[in-house]
């Protein structure tokens, strides 16, 4: 198959994998286009969590390495599977120096993300592949809707004190309120870390309630910050308690922690999902963020989404990439695939 034919055929070439039922809406899907059904979330089980005692790392580490080892992506379908990545992107910044300016140039990518040369190499100028959302501080978040205005990209802001989340309650939720007004479609939060390593789990549950109830329609993404969590088992209890809670995503890192978005830390964010599907019906997506910067690496986590979770966790309401450089080397490794070198860094600017 020619990857052409490749990136024609890649919904169907990802669809090889079962996928777990999708519930009937139990609430409306967002008019803005986040078709799934939301997760109502449910009470706080503490029995539940309890019954987690144990998490094999051993065994979650051997299924990364085994997922990773024999990648089932062949040569000419990885063009397609990096434009996939693109699709399912929060391209990100979040850098102390961020101007309107700067935010305006991110989302002038966000709509081209591609040169022409390149778009018209692999024959893509129909398809309008773009990054699901531009994610920002509150402060850019009117910018961003301007400039996003009738494309479809939605935008999301980083809110409640992000990176560490430890203001007063009252402040972190005025926060959301605050971008949701100037238009933000998602809102990513982060958890104080400390209510976790307190297993403060009562707590934890109640911030979190009250930050999807002061999201209102936009969709609520909750960062666990795993790097800082110090066991998996952690991961997996802070994942429960923020579905259960209603996130509709749930995500690992900030990017700001010194150990970002690891396959293990994942695997066990999307064994948690599977369980509260298994027990609830709803479907939670997964955004890993935090270093991820290579193209490779991104094929990784979609081979990991796909053979874990399935076909629907290949898509923008089930899945994003966090990351602010991923588009450069993806941009890079399609110019490569269609010219067989590389260019330089600069020739595929970002902002
Ligand atoms: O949420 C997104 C992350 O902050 C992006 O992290 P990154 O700059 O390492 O790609």
């Amino acid at each position: 198959m020619s990857s052409k034919q490749a990136i024609a055929d890649m919904p169907s070439e990802a669809a090889s994998v079962t996928a777990l039922p999708a519930r009937a809406a139990a609430t409306p899907a967002k008019a803005s286009g986040h078709g799934i059904a939301r997760n109502p979330g449910m009470e706080l089980d503490l029995g539940w969590l309890e019954a987690m005692r144990h998490v094999n790392r051993s065994a979650l580490e051997r299924r990364v390495a085994s997922l990773t080892k024999r990648r089932s992506i062949k040569a000419d379908n990885q063009a397609a599977w990096l434009l996939r990545a693109v699709s399912v992107m929060d391209l990100t910044t979040l850098n102390s120096n961020d101007t309107d300016e700067r935010v305006r140039r991110l989302c002038a990518k966000a709509i081209r993300p591609f040169r022409q040369d390149i778009v018209d190499g692999l024959g893509i100028s129909a398809a309008n592949i773009r990054p699901a959302a531009v994610c920002v501080y509150h402060p850019f978040v009117a910018t961003a809707v301007d400039a996003l205005k009738g494309t479809g990209i939605h935008v999301a802001a980083v809110s409640t004190a992000f990176p560490h989340g430890l203001s007063p309650l009252k402040t972190r939720i005025a926060e959301i309120e605050a971008s949701v007004a100037d238009g933000a479609d998602e809102i990513d939060v982060v958890i104080p870390r400390g209510l976790v390593f307190g297993a403060k789990w009562q707590e934890l549950y109640d911030e979190i309630v009250a930050f999807r109830a002061a999201c209102g329609e936009s969709h609520l993404k909750v960062i666990l910050g795993t790097g800082d969590l110090a066991t998996l088992r952690n991961v997996m209890l802070a994942s429960m308690v923020a579905m259960m809670a209603g996130a509709d995503f749930v995500k690992t890192s900030t990017g700001k922690e010194s150990v970002n978005a690891t396959l293990p830390v994942g695997l066990a964010m999307v064994r948690s999902i599977r369980a509260y599907h298994d027990r609830t019906g709803y479907l939670i997506g997964f955004k890993p963020a935090g270093g991820i910067s290579t193209a490779k690496s991104a094929l990784d986590w979609l081979v990991l989404m796909k053979e874990e979770l399935g076909r629907p966790w290949l898509e923008p309401e089930l899945f994003r990439f966090g990351a602010s450089s991923l588009l450069t080397d993806i941009e890079r490794q399609l110019e490569h695939h269609l010219t067989g070198h590389y260019s330089a860094n600069h020739r595929h600017a970002m902002a």
